[in-house]
């Protein structure tokens, strides 16, 4: 239904607008600098599929949606696409300020392809679906945005379309109006409508999607099912939110710090869980889990070593680390620190899980190193209950 393959967009950046104009009259002006917005982004959609398009502002999602529908067009890489789209790709935009909204729904039929007469049958539904009364006859300049994306998505949504795209529209609208459209992109998904929904939301996108994509600086960070890419998305977020600036006497080169930070001296240098048996994972031969960490860091620095323990699937279960323990790790002879963190008889059920390793400042804030599932283990618990993990519980 939908096959993206190698899309990328870079975005030209004018120095003024003057420079703009310049560059547009006279080629041989001061090129532009060179932004890449999207980089290399592949997947292919089937009937049906919902696909959540996460990441932060700025990481390339709306380009994304944009070249889709083929409201801009790639620097490099092709979409092929089959059937009907329609998308609501920023809020109110394709609306004519001026006009009143019923202007405007006749305008944007025009635009997606739906003669006067049909559209002026599929008004009232449209109407009674934005909600927004009276206000249809006002010019859609004095709309709130909740009310231009009420109308928005009533329009775009009055046809069932074959490809859907929905970029950020949830956001604006109340809740009455969220279930409504939530229900109506569920009834148009099990009808076999392609869907590609991209939120800040992520309660929306586990809801909606059954696949997700989490783009990172224009590249795909993580694709899979919608759990596993959330869940990664949200672990890296509460990871970047405790990252400060290095000092300025470190070997760093300052600025912010993200995970992905490659400061030589300051490095994870192993990781071991104790007693995984052969396999792909391996079985968890104990009751206990006992993970341990080794790093390097500069003379005159103490790190803090930190594990996050997933299931499979990319559900959190714990996240633990020597600072919030008040645990200070143990330098060793060969000048590698190394902290052990044991888990006695850890309350699982039976499932595969997996173990990422962080590094950090004493303090735990900076974030140096980071090993991402760098361990994974199967555990066999002898009952049949599911979940997370087992509570400690007690009947009367
Ligand atoms: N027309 C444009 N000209 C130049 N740069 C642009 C243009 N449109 C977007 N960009 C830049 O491209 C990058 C990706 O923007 P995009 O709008 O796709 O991000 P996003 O993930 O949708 O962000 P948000 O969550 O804030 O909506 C950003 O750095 C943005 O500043």
């Amino acid at each position: 239904m939908l096959h993206v393959e190698s899309l990328s967009k870079s975005y030209r950046i004018f120095e003024s607008p003057r420079a703009r104009l310049k560059y547009l009259l006279s080629p041989r002006a001061l090129a532009p600098r060179l932004h890449r917005a999207l980089d290399d982004v592949s997947f292919s959609l089937e009937p049906g599929q919902c696909l959540g398009v996460v990441g932060d502002n700025g990481a390339g999602k709306s380009t994304l949606l944009k070249l889709i529908a083929g409201a801009i067009s790639p620097s490099s890489g092709r979409v092929v696409r089959e059937g009907r789209l329609t998308a609501i790709l920023e809020l109110g935009a394709g609306f004519h300020p001026e006009f009143s909204g019923r202007e405007n729904i006749r305008f944007a039929g025009a635009l997606i392809g739906i003669p006067a007469d049909e559209m002026r049958l599929r008004e009232p539904e449209i109407l009674d679906f934005a909600e927004i009364g009276d206000a249809i006859d006002r010019p859609v300049k004095t709309y709130s945005s909740g009310m231009a994306v009420r109308l928005a998505f009533a329009l775009v949504t009055s046809v069932e379309p074959d490809i859907l795209i929905i970029d950020e529209a949830l956001a604006v609208g109340d809740q009455h109006f969220q279930r409504k459209c939530i229900e109506r992109i569920e009834s148009f998904r099990r009808r076999g409508c392609t869907i590609l929904f991209c939120s800040h939301s992520m309660y929306h996108v586990r809801r909606l999607c059954d696949r997700a994509v989490w783009l990172r600086e224009g590249r795909v960070a993580a694709t899979g099912a919608t759990e596993a890419v959330v869940s990664e998305y949200e672990a890296w977020v509460r990871i970047r939110d405790r990252v400060q600036t290095v000092p300025d006497d470190s070997d760093a080169k300052g600025g912010e710090r993200g995970v992905q930070a490659e400061v030589g001296e300051r490095r994870l240098d192993g990781v071991t869980v104790a007693g995984i048996g052969d396999g792909d994972p391996g079985v968890l031969e104990s009751r206990d889990l006992a993970v341990t960490l080794h790093a390097r860091m500069p003379d005159g620095e103490t790190p803090a070593l930190a594990i996050l323990l997933e299931r499979s699937d990319g559900v959190g279960i714990t996240a633990v680390g020597t600072h919030a323990d008040d645990f200070l790790p143990v330098r060793q002879s060969d000048g590698r620190w190394s902290a052990t963190v044991r888990f006695p008889d850890i309350p699982l059920y039976s499932g595969e899980y997996q173990v990422s390793a962080y590094l950090f400042d004493a303090a735990g804030v900076a974030v140096y190193d980071e090993w991402k599932h760098c361990a994974r283990f199967r555990f066999v618990y002898p009952t049949l209950e599911t979940g997370i993990a087992r509570l400690p519980h007690e009947w009367s």
